[in-house]
């Protein structure tokens, strides 16, 4: 469980984010959506330190984040950004210096990295990029070999933001499903900025709906008052599918 904790935030003294609370359930999917500006990638970023509040704190299982060393942080928390700087180097030696956390300067990498590099690479349809520089694959491509680099990291928490960014629709929803299965399957907590709703809702166990550097709503994808909610900001009508599996939904303009 990550929480924050009346965290503020300001950028050059202009207030952002102020005295938020909010939770990250352990082993859950939470997407963060809200319009373009309102604090969503901020939020993400101080959930996982890449910022630091100016007030409040930040707990990962109720030790905070701060006091974490640096290699025993990257082994519970990994994190995709947006705009992530590309490494000089082939995909499946970007791929294994995902293994960083687990190296000393008595360590190497070893068979169990290498191990884990192959699967990371296989399940994010990289393999065959393998031996491409970084710099040679398109921007969908790249972003398959960034998330492979993540997804070799092995930590318990992965944070994403935007992971979409650059995808066509069919390697979108193979990413959400990717990411469904870390959590389904071992039990990883996935917290992702979403732009596309209907990825957000059909692939997420909560939502956090922000505005203006508040949090609107913070619900269950099932909740009709979290739907309201988006509704009215986006100017959306949430419909499912079925009434009676309600798990699939889309949206429509009012
Ligand atoms: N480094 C920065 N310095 C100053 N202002 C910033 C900085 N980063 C973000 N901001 C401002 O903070 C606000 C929130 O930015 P943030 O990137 O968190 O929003 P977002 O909801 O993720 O946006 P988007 O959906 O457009 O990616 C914006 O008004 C942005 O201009």
């Amino acid at each position: 469980m990550i929480q924050l904790k009346n965290v503020t935030y300001s950028y050059n003294h202009q207030p952002l984010i102020q005295d938020m609370d909010v939770t990250f359930e352990k082993g859950k999917v939470t997407a963060i959506i809200g319009p373009n500006g309102c604090g969503k990638s901020t939020l993400l970023k101080l959930a996982c330190r890449l910022l630091r509040p100016q007030k409040g704190n930040v707990f990962l299982e109720d030790q905070e984040i701060g006091t974490f060393k640096g290699r025993t942080f990257a082994r519970k928390v990994s994190v995709l950004l947006q705009n992530n700087p590309i490494p000089d180097m082939t995909v499946e030696r970007a791929v294994l210096s995902g293994r960083y956390p687990y190296q000393s300067p008595f360590k190497t990498y070893g068979q169990e990295d290498r191990t884990i590099t192959e699967y990371a690479m296989k399940v994010t349809g990289c393999h065959s990029l393998r031996y491409k520089n970084m710099h040679q694959l398109s921007g969908g491509e790249r972003q398959r070999a960034f998330l492979a680099m993540r997804l070799a990291q092995d930590t318990p928490v992965i944070f994403l933001d935007e992971p979409t960014t650059y995808l066509d629709i069919n390697v979108s929803y193979e990413m959400m499903e990717l990411l469904r299965e870390q959590n389904q399957k071992l039990g990883k907590t996935i917290v992702m900025v979403l732009h596309d709703m209907t990825l957000a809702l059909n692939y997420a166990d909560y939502i956090i709906l922000m505005e203006n550097g508040k949090i609107k709503a913070c619900n269950s994808v099932l909740d009709d008052e979290l739907h309201h909610c988006i509704g009215e900001i986006f100017h959306v009508k949430i419909q499912s599918f079925s009434e009676t599996d309600r798990s699939q939904f889309y949206f429509v303009k009012r």
